[in-house]
């Protein structure tokens, strides 16, 4: 009898040491963390998630915290989880290159995987490299160069469609919606990579995929509720297999996200058919995404080749992650233009000019590299609104993070020049707070301003962060965005076509416009009381 309650006494121990202990990690009582500044927080349950993801415009709070308290703060998850909230370019770097010891957290990685499978997305350590090395290929610079004419292509569709709105309203110039246009616009030119046709800028209005994919982005994640942040949070704790279950639920999400998997997946089954088939039929293969996907997956050792339901979703992770992202990017562009109109006149006499020396051919990538204010509207577009605006991660292991800008003025008076993280550590990185540091950028990082671009660099500190000109919105380090030259190469031809065009003003002056968060940063209207996503601009013909 006293063995069994010595065993009983001893089992409550065990638990009890177990479940503190856990208390602790997650609150970080005893670490590292605790000496960093933050802001404080309202709510126990979803502590500072609000804030920066369904109140006020999406980086206000980003903003406010760096400029108070510096580049590494710590703030309040879901359950008084402690969070590492950084903006500091050297601690981000040291993260972002080692993305098997900092992998995605596990709430983003479970929704990631309902929305888009086990492509590369979701894929982990060495099967994520094997994803890259097979889609590296389909990205090269001779395959982005043969997407070329699909982009002007469709661009052009969209403009002749504009043209016809504006001949009914015999061309006095007329309120459209740009993002929407722009979603059909890139949608359609990722289609084309792929060699299908979405059918989103032919089809009269939004058709079922560009309806499916704008609920995936603002149905799923737009003004999350307390509730829906603490199911995030719980869902993690679902062993994976049961994720196809979960989308069968009732209720608006689970549905969304089921017609998303069902459209995109008949879609790329058809195409790797075809490809098989004229593999099959002797035939060379297609010079498309999917085409090159499944060539190179074929050349692999048969024991590590992507299964079927990997090559499925690689596409749903590449249409997905490829389309409104720079629909979105391209959207503020216009809007930025808008408000800028001496910018945007600069530009078309920029593009006139060598349009004019190419005539009657059609302008070739080194002209498009050539353009110089192009390339620095392009960029400071990025900097300025980045799409993915906080990037999320949790640390596998313990390590030591070194910091570019130490916080100074701590109540002990010593500045804190290094970070001990432990295993299982919340990080969030915010791309828009980098990506506005005044340490970085100059004082005018608050303001939009391409100049910035052409000038010295010397004028700018390096942080070496980044694919492109110090810019974090592709990410950085081995899961850096694959589609960045895509997303460049996309924008850069239609720019070219819509600005030499047609020509934008502000909104109407009772629509305001909001960055909101909706998994991706997308604009929002605010009529009256009324909130629509979308971005209404003035558009007039100029030829
Ligand atoms: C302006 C447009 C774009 C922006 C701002 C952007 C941004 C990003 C960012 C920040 C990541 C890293 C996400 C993370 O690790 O949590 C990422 C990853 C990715 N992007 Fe992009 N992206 C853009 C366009 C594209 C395009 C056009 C494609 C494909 C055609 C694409 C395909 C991908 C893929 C497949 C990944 C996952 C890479 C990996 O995990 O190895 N993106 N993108």
């Amino acid at each position: 009898m006293q063995n069994i309650s010595q065993t009983i006494i001893g089992l409550i121990i065990t638990a009890s040491a177990i479940i503190l202990h856990r208390f602790l990690r997650r609150t970080n009582i005893f670490h590292g963390l605790r000496e960093l500044p933050g802001p404080p927080a309202s709510s126990w349950l979803v502590g500072h998630i609000p804030q920066l993801i369904r109140l006020g415009q999406i980086g206000d709070a980003d903003f406010a915290w760096t400029k108070k308290f510096g580049t590494a703060i710590r703030i309040k998850g879901i359950f008084g989880r402690d969070i590492l909230f950084l903006s500091d370019p050297k601690a981000i770097q040291h993260i972002l290159n080692l993305p098997y010891n900092y992998p995605k957290s596990p709430e983003l990685q479970t929704f990631a995987i309902m929305v888009t499978g086990r492509g590369i997305f979701t894929a982990d350590g060495e099967r994520h490299a094997l994803h890259r090395k097979v889609l590296d290929p389909a990205f090269s610079q001779t395959s982005l160069r043969s997407f070329v004419p699909a982009f002007r292509e469709h661009s052009r569709m969209a403009m002749g469609k504009w043209r016809d709105i504006l001949l009914q309203n015999d061309g006095v110039p007329v309120t459209i919606d740009i993002r929407s246009w722009l979603a059909r616009l890139t949608l359609d030119s990722i289609g084309a990579a792929f060699d299908y046709d979405f059918e989103a800028l032919s089809s009269d209005n939004e058709n079922e995929l560009t309806n499916v994919y704008r609920a995936v982005y603002v149905d799923t994640s737009f003004k999350p509720s307390d509730a829906v942040l603490v199911m995030q949070e719980l869902v993690v704790h679902v062993p994976e297999f049961w994720i196809p279950a979960l989308l069968r639920l009732p209720g608006k999400i689970m549905k969304t996200l089921k017609h998303h998997e069902t459209a995109v997946d008949n879609v790329a089954r058809q195409l790797i058919t075809r490809q098989m088939q004229s593999i099959a039929g002797g035939k060379e293969g297609g010079k498309d995404i999917m085409s090159i996907l499944v060539d190179e997956n074929n050349a692999l050792d048969p024991a590590t080749q992507l299964s079927p339901y990997e090559l499925i979703s690689q596409m749903r992770s590449i249409v997905l992650a490829g389309h409104e992202t720079t629909g979105a990017t391209m959207s503020w562009l216009l809007y930025e233009l808008a408000l800028h109109p001496q910018i945007q006149t600069e530009l078309r006499k920029e593009i006139v000019a060598i349009r004019r020396q190419r005539a009657p051919k059609e302008l070739t990538l080194t002209d498009l590299e050539s353009l110089t204010l192009l390339q620095a509207v392009i960029k400071e577009t990025l900097r300025y609104h980045p799409t993915l605006a906080l990037i999320s991660r949790v640390a596998r292991c313990d390590d030591v993070l070194a910091l570019s800008f130490p916080p100074s003025a701590l109540d002990n008076g010593k500045p804190i020049r290094e970070i001990p993280i432990s295993k299982g550590q919340r990080i969030f990185i915010s791309v828009a707070a980098y990506n506005r540091l005044p340490s970085v950028w100059g004082e005018d990082a608050q303001e939009w301003n391409p100049y910035r671009f052409l000038q010295s660099k010397a004028l700018r500190e390096t942080t070496g962060i980044g694919v492109l000109s110090n810019l974090l919105t592709f990410s950085s380090g081995g899961r850096n965005c694959i589609g960045w030259r895509f997303a460049i190469l996309e924008m850069q031809v239609m720019l070219c076509e819509i600005i030499e065009h047609f020509q934008f003003a502000p909104p109407p002056s009772n629509l305001k416009i909001k960055r909101v968060s909706a998994n991706v940063m997308i604009p929002m209207v605010e009529e009256g009381d009324k909130e629509w996503s979308g971005l209404p601009l003035i558009v007039s013909a100029l030829t």
